[in-house]
């Protein structure tokens, strides 16, 4: 599968997010990812389901929300109704992940885990069919424009050889750091979508820095 590009509208300009999720829609960008924030499970306060449900209309591209709060499943219907098309929620943050997944997934919205750069992907191997989309976060979450963590290369390469193993379609998607200087490198290693924020956004010309994080070609190779 040729890979994804994701742009982190949490680098766009809150003051211009109409005009820079216009960008996005008329970019070969695949998905948009949605950075949501509460200021418990992570130390920043980002946006929630009010500014998705405004922006949803604005573009047909995949809404990717990333839930960085506590309590996630209290808010999954919320942003379903809101148009996310993946509704991905932290590992570290719910008690029943499987419960979770089910719940996702009945809301029409496709399931996904994410994992703080500590936490150990072997850990969702027992569910690991249940899950549409795992998160490798590559920063601690929270901020952008921070510097990628190279340990978790090492987690791509072990999760892909185990979806393999499985003959699964759950994807791998990068988070934090991500930008030229690592698409290959991630590519090569088994990631399926790479979210950028700041790479995307601090471009000269992000359609054009969407592109080249697309052509980025290298053969998968675990
Ligand atoms: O979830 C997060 C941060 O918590 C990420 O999505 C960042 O928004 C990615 O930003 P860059 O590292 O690409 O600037």
């Amino acid at each position: 599968m040729k890979h994804l590009i994701a742009p982190s509208i949490l680098a766009a300009d809150f003051a211009n997010m109409g005009r820079d999720i216009q960008m996005l829609h008329e970019s070969n960008a695949d998905w948009v990812h949605v950075d949501v924030m509460d200021g418990r499970f992570v130390p920043n306060i980002s946006f929630g389901f009010p500014v998705l449900k405004a922006i949803k209309p604005l573009t047909d591209k995949v809404m990717d929300c990333h839930l960085m709060i506590v309590e996630p499943e209290k808010y999954v219907e919320a942003f379903a109704a809101a148009g996310a098309d993946i509704i991905t929620i932290h590992y570290e943050a719910t008690n029943h992940l499987h419960r979770a997944m089910q719940q996702i997934k009945a809301t029409g919205a496709k399931a996904g885990v994410a994992l703080n750069p500590h936490t150990r992907v072997d850990l969702l191997f027992d569910i690991l069919e249940e899950i549409d989309l795992v998160c490798l976060m590559s920063v601690n979450p929270g901020f952008g424009g921070q510097k990628f963590i190279y340990s978790t290369l090492q987690k791509v390469r072990d999760l892909k050889a185990e979806i393999e193993r499985r003959n699964l379609t759950t994807k791998i998607e990068i988070d934090g750091g991500v930008g030229l200087q690592n698409a290959e490198v991630l590519l090569q290693a088994g990631a399926d979508v790479l979210v950028a924020g700041s790479a995307v956004f601090k471009a000269d010309n992000p359609k054009d820095m969407i592109d080249k994080l697309k052509q980025v070609g290298a053969e998968k190779v675990i």
